[in-house]
């Protein structure tokens, strides 16, 4: 494939000015995003096209299976990834987070081995939020990042070798950049997000031992791994940075994703740096894709935990998967924050302990966690099972066979709500948006962490629970009404007419929606900016 472009097409702002925003939007940037653009926009146009035309095929029964023509990479015994980069050798923590200033001042001192900087789930995507962001990992990989909080508390760096490393994930191939326009469309956000950082970070990581790193979100199937992989060539190739420089974590968070494992690591195994077993939105992946057949009826969110056999089967296979090709296995996002509480601080402990036990007994090389203060629960869990070796990659896990009837065996666990859970998921969707469309992309709810992905879910499963008539909908109403009504006790400031509208059109709709970002970023992020809804 060709990645050489003639001209390079303008990228156009579409934006006022903001602070040292043109630190980071600058000529040979903006280049850089554009040509990237100009060479892969219309693939990923492409692939947008074929996700829908596969949910309708599984709308309309197909069945979901390993693929068949990719059997002879999956029987091939001698192919493996890359070796771990230089940072990435020892996983065993990571945090994840929004890249604001003082949350990438706090991750990069927590104690974890990697921090995500994260512009996916934990970020509302406001343009400032996305250039602000940019800026802030900039600053932190020249190490000249400070921060002083309006109490007067100041933040700076740790010691170099303390510093958790940094890998960034762009925001998905389903969202625009509303506020770049190139050939009179706006930026894919995915090449925004990775082209700048890239573009600004990846020698200086280079210079100072460690190199360019990504995780890559909701991923539907190989032949979007492909066009990441292409990605990276091309980006290597126009910096003069050595291929292979580059690595990838892909996340497995979609259904279709799963069946693909051993394909998304083969097409970016000169790139990769594993899997990560992204819970959440597996979980919403699944109901997304299944939620019209009966057999896919999930009870309440708080009911289905990662020992549910059908969880089982995902991480089971995921571990084996990445071990059998010298990948890092990475375990998932375990939603409970510690609060100030002391008996919910330690409830929380216990529980995130529980989930970082099992997954570093099930042969997970590390987990993630949202919060500095379970930084050393998930350590410990690790260090209990990893002792003084980096990593568990020599645990193969021969004896798992999983297979795609195991994946889908959600009837086990199926059954109906309660009506705390519809209240809960009704209440956590309404503030989840608020805070969203006022710029926060994470927020703790009732001792959880609430952000795209869990919100998601909540949404999902409502209109999830009206088709399939468990619930009624004048009853939702209700229950809408009183928690709207709640939400502006609670948030005098709140938008309540927006976050209704939101509600309404992603949960309550015939039609269910792909995301609920789509919708609000086109509509109040970026309105009259023409953004596509993926
Ligand atoms: C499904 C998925 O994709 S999971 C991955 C995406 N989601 C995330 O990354 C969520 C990450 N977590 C967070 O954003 C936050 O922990 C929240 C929003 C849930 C809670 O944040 P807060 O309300 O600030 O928590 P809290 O008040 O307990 O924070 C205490 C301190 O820890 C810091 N902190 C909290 N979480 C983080 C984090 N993830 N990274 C760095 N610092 C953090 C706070 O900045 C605060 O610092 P300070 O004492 O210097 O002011
Ligand atoms: O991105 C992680 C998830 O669980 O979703
Ligand atoms: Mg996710």
């Amino acid at each position: 494939m060709s990645t050489r472009v003639l001209t390079t097409p303008r990228v156009r702002v579409l934006a006022a000015p903001g602070e040292r925003h043109d630190e980071i939007l600058t000529p040979a940037a903006l280049d850089f995003v554009g040509r990237l653009t100009a060479a892969f926009g219309e693939r990923r146009r492409d692939l947008l096209t074929e996700r829908r035309r596969q949910a309708m095929r599984l709308a309309d029964g197909a069945p979901l299976d390993f693929p068949l023509v990719t059997s002879a990479v999956r029987a091939d015994d001698s192919w493996r990834v890359a070796p771990p980069a230089p940072g990435l050798t020892d996983r065993r923590v990571e945090i994840t987070g929004p890249p604001d200033r003082r949350m990438t001042i706090n991750a990069l001192n927590s104690g974890a081995r990697v921090w995500m900087a994260d512009f996916e789930d934990a970020t509302a995507p406001t343009w400032d939020n996305v250039i602000d962001g940019q800026l802030n990992l900039r600053d932190a990989t020249e190490r000249r990042i400070d921060f002083t909080a309006p109490g007067g508390k100041e933040y700076r760096l740790a010691d170099h070798d303390r510093l958790a490393t940094l890998v960034v994930r762009p925001r998905g191939w389903h969202l625009d950049e509303a506020h770049l326009e190139c050939g009179g469309r706006p930026v894919p956000a995915s090449l925004v997000d990775f082209g700048l950082y890239f573009f600004h970070c990846a020698q200086r990581q280079i210079d100072a031992g460690r190199g360019p790193y990504f995780y890559l979100p909701k991923l539907e199937n190989r032949y979007e791994a492909r066009l990441w992989n292409d990605i990276f060539v091309a980006a290597q190739e126009m910096l003069g940075i050595p291929r292979g420089t580059i690595r990838a974590t892909v996340l497995i968070e979609t259904i279709t994703a799963a069946v693909e494992m051993e394909e998304i690591l083969y097409e970016l195994r000169e790139h990769s740096s594993g899997l990560n077993a992204g819970r959440w939105d597996y979980l919403f992946s699944l109901i997304k894709t299944f939620g019209h057949r009966t057999d896919f009826l999930l009870p309440d969110r708080a009911r289905v935990t990662m020992t549910a056999p059908f969880m089982r089967a995902y991480t089971e296979l995921l571990v084996r998967t990445c071990h059998r090709r010298g990948a890092h296995a990475i375990g998932g996002m375990a939603a409970q924050v510690p609060g100030t509480d002391p008996a919910a601080r330690e409830a929380a402990l216990a529980t995130v302990r529980l989930d970082k036990e099992r997954e570093a007994e099930d042969g997970f090389d590390g987990s993630w966690v949202a919060h500095p203060g379970l930084v050393p629960v998930c350590r410990a869990a690790f260090d209990e099972v990893l002792g003084a070796r980096p990593h568990q990659l020599d645990r193969t896990r021969d004896e798992v066979a999983v297979t795609a009837a195991d994946l889908l065996s959600v009837r086990r666990t199926s059954g109906p709500p309660t009506p705390d859970g519809v209240r809960t998921n009704i209440a956590v969707a309404l503030r989840y948006f608020d805070a969203w469309l006022r710029g926060q992309g994470a927020v703790a709810l009732d001792g959880l962490m609430a952000d795209a992905a869990t919100a998601e879910i909540a949404r999902v499963q409502i209109w999830q629970w009206l088709r399939h008539r468990v619930i009624d909908r004048e009853s939702v109403l209700r229950l809408l009404d009183d928690e709207v009504a709640a939400l502006g006790a609670a948030f005098p400031w709140a938008a309540l007419d927006e976050v209704r509208g939101l509600f309404e059109r992603t949960a309550l709709a015939d039609a269910l929606p792909p995301f609920f970002t789509s919708d609000a970023y086109a509509r109040h992020l970026a309105p009259g900016r023409g953004a596509h809804a993926g």
